[in-house]
């Protein structure tokens, strides 16, 4: 039996209280084992959090880890023509290969910011199970299915792949993989396609994955179109569901928050991407409010442009409280809360706190920062002070991903290297 014991360090509890404890935690069973007094537990290796803060591993509830090899080369553009004129032509370039080498990448940075959990929307899933397998991480995974632009044959391949890749890759890594049934979004896969395939999901009891409500164009057709909301529309094909969850939620009216807090749906809300892609403002405090559960998500990396999660809870606290008109919204707890215990309970793993019989998934903030200085409260400097690069270990599932700064499950300097090459001859057959 092999226990790792994380000690010297002061410990962030679910109460969002912080007091000075050790953590041991279980490599076998990669569970905590237990949270008490320094100098009271053993373990057969240790991890020094002296002058760190010990905070549950963050969850990335919504994002595209492969498309870190699109960063930086499509910016300054709405969502309909970023994807039509910029991605999706580069995207239709890349190989499984290329995504496993972006996901690699991905994965890198991740771990370097304390992030143990995402949520992945994309293709070549494969690939990136191989990727989360070997980051020691924890991910829901599943194939995106467009319907739109293709022929019948080309549409139903494409559900039938996101069926096939829910069932088939459900518990891999060691059961750290989940996966969830995931049309792209209530515009780009047509109605009767959904009519056809969701129904098949829920009698596998798949989860579900969707983009849905993320600009003000994308909810114009479906009113126009069907005489309703687009959630009021979701919900009528049973898209909505205690274990679905949708990215953004940015342009939901009353009725459709009330809709999904009865029919328990979650939402990934990506701060940064919605700010970039000046897709507009979530009633994030709304949705708290009404009893929806709200997690933090990144997007891709081409709409944010980076996987930070303490940017991305620095930013859901600036824009919530922009959206509400009220600077006490969306406060430093609450995103906190957001981005590990609601993150975790979207994606249906154990995680997100730091107490005994929680999965063992944890990063350790290294406070010795000037930024950081003083430390009147812990819990505001996770929201509004700490970046990724204050992250000294990262741990998942018992194992260590990160020691001391050295990712321990790459060899990052390869990772990125490679990454470059790829970016660089992906962009070149684009272009030509
Ligand atoms: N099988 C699909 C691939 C879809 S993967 C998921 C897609 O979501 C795209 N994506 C990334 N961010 C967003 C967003 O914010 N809204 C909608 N789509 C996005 C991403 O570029 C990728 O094309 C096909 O044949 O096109
Ligand atoms: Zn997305």
């Amino acid at each position: 039996m092999s226990e790792l014991l994380v000690t010297g360090g002061q410990v962030l509890r679910p109460d969002l209280t912080v007091e000075r404890a050790d953590v041991l935690v279980s490599q076998d069973s990669g569970d905590i084992v237990a949270v008490d007094e320094p100098g009271t537990l053993d373990g057969d290796d240790e991890l020094d959090a002296s002058e760190g803060l010990v905070i549950p591993g963050l969850v990335n509830a919504h994002t595209h880890v492969a498309m870190t090899l699109l960063r930086g080369l499509a910016d300054d553009k709405p969502l309909d023509a970023w994807l039509q004129e910029d991605v999706w032509p580069v995207e239709a370039e890349l190989t499984p290969e290329d995504i496993r080498v972006g996901a690699e990448l991905g994965l890198v940075e991740m771990i370097r910011s304390g992030t143990t959990a995402l949520s992945d929307m994309y293709f070549a899933v494969e690939e990136i199970a191989e990727a989360v397998d070997q980051a020691g991480m924890r991910a829901v995974l599943g194939f995106t299915a467009v319907t739109v632009g293709k022929d019948d044959e080309g549409a139903r391949a494409d559900l039938e792949e996101s069926l096939d890749v829910a069932r088939n890759l459900n518990g891999a890594a060691d059961g750290r993989v989940r996966t969830t049934f995931q049309p792209h979004s209530l515009t780009t896969v047509g109605e009767d396609y959904l009519r056809e395939f969701v129904p098949k999901a829920l009698d596998d009891d798949l989860s579900i994955h969707l983009h849905a409500n993320e600009t003000r164009d994308e909810v114009t057709p479906i009113v126009d179109e069907h005489e309703m909301r687009p959630l009021a529309y979701a919900d009528d094909i049973g898209l909505l569901d205690g274990d679905t969850y949708v990215a953004h939620g940015v342009h939901v009216d009353e009725s459709e928050i009330d809709l999904l807090a009865e029919t328990g749906t979650g939402v990934a809300h990506c701060p940064a991407s919605n700010m970039k892609l000046a897709s507009g403002m979530a009633p994030v405090q709304d949705l708290l409010d009404a009893g929806v559960t709200v997690g933090i998500g990144t997007d891709g990396a081409a709409s944010n442009n980076d996987l930070d999660m303490f940017d991305e809870m620095r930013d859901a606290a600036m824009i919530g409280k922009l959206a509400a008109d009220d600077a006490s919204a969306v406060d430093a707890g609450t995103v906190v809360e957001m981005a590990t215990e609601n993150g975790a309970a979207l994606l249906g793993f154990d995680s997100g706190r730091i107490e005994a019989g929680a999965n063992a998934d944890l990063a350790v903030i290294d406070l010795d920062a000037p930024h950081l200085t003083p430390a009147h409260d812990l819990v505001s400097h996770l929201a509004y002070a700490v970046n990724g690069s204050d992250v000294r270990h990262t741990v998942c599932d018992g194992e260590v991903l990160m020691r001391d700064r050295t990712v321990e499950v790459f060899d990052e300097a390869a990772v990125r290297d490679r990454a470059s090459e790829h970016a660089a001859a992906l962009v070149e057959r684009a272009d030509s």
